[in-house]
């Protein structure tokens, strides 16, 4: 469990605010590491040794293990076991469905006796509402993560639909921010969408935001600080495949150390700049 002053805290600390994507595809990581009992949970240790220090959170997204069946449910397990406790869990399951359903869904990725997994965070969709949210919510401590304005192109198709309270993203940060537990949701915000973190920020001023698509999606980091930051930083900035497949040699792990040595020293700089340190 991780507390917002704590994640803050780590943030300064640290001075970074990455979260580093553990989306590992067993096509892509290195043939050597085939070797290994379980070559994805190797990969993602080594991973997780040469970046800890320069990122406050890490994100397996569900589908790179569920693709696997048994063996990929086992690598998660492992991964979760095996991230740093200062760090940040979150898991990217992006899960939303009715209150009876989602109970389900809490527990699997919560409840560490009954799955073997209590991450700190998980992505939900917002799609069916407050009691499809709710059952996350009531986990004391734990933080859920809505998807508001995604990073997908395909985020014009019903997000910037027009509401009475604005477009739809807009409005469902309204509403999720009235629910109960409400100062443990965090938002989630494409870095694609730098131009909307302004109004964003109207509706969720101390929310803290998710926001993945810099690196391979090539969503601008500064854009994103110049219009998201507040002075308790707000921000969780995520990259994935700019970091891991950094190289597929012997030499991945260092590779992936010098991509996110280069986001923190960039998130130094914002951070500074926007006086967070
Ligand atoms: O919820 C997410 O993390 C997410 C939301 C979104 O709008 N866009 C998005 O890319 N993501 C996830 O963030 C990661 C981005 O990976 P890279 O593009 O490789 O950095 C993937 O795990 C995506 O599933």
């Amino acid at each position: 469990m991780l507390s917002r002053l704590q994640l803050i805290d780590q943030i300064k600390r640290k001075k970074t605010f990455l979260c580093i994507g553990l989306d590992p595809d067993i096509q892509k990581i290195p043939a050597f590491l085939q070797q290994y009992a379980d070559p994805v949970f190797e990969f993602n240790k080594r991973i997780i040794d040469a970046t800890k220090d320069l990122c406050v959170a890490y994100k397996p997204n569900a589908a790179f293990y569920e693709s696997r069946g048994i063996k990929g449910l086992q690598s998660l397990i492992d991964t979760y076991k095996y991230l740093p406790k200062e760090c940040l869990s979150i898991i990217d399951a992006k899960r939303g469905d009715i209150g009876n359903t989602s109970d389900q869904y809490a527990q699997a990725f919560f409840n560490e006796e009954a799955s073997g997994m209590g991450f700190d965070a998980i992505t939900v969709t917002p799609y069916m509402g407050n009691d499809s949210v709710t059952p996350y919510l009531k986990y004391e401590g734990k933080w859920v993560i809505i998807l508001a304005l995604t990073s997908s192109a395909g985020s014009k198709d019903f997000q910037y639909l027009t509401t009475e309270h604005g477009h739809l993203y807009e409005a469902v940060i309204q509403k999720a921010n009235t629910w109960a537990g409400a100062d443990r949701i965090m938002y989630v915000v494409g870095a694609t969408k730098s131009e909307e973190f302004t109004s964003i920020r109207k509706f969720a001023p101390d929310n803290f935001l998710l926001v993945p698509g810099v690196g391979a999606q090539g969503g601008s980091l500064e854009d994103v600080c110049k219009y998201g930051m507040t002075k308790d930083c707000g921000l969780l900035v995520n990259s994935s495949r700019g970091i891991i497949y950094a190289s597929n040699g012997e030499d991945f792990a260092d590779a992936a150390r010098s991509e996110a040595q280069k986001l923190q020293l960039q998130m130094q700089e914002e951070l500074e700049k926007a006086g967070v340190i």
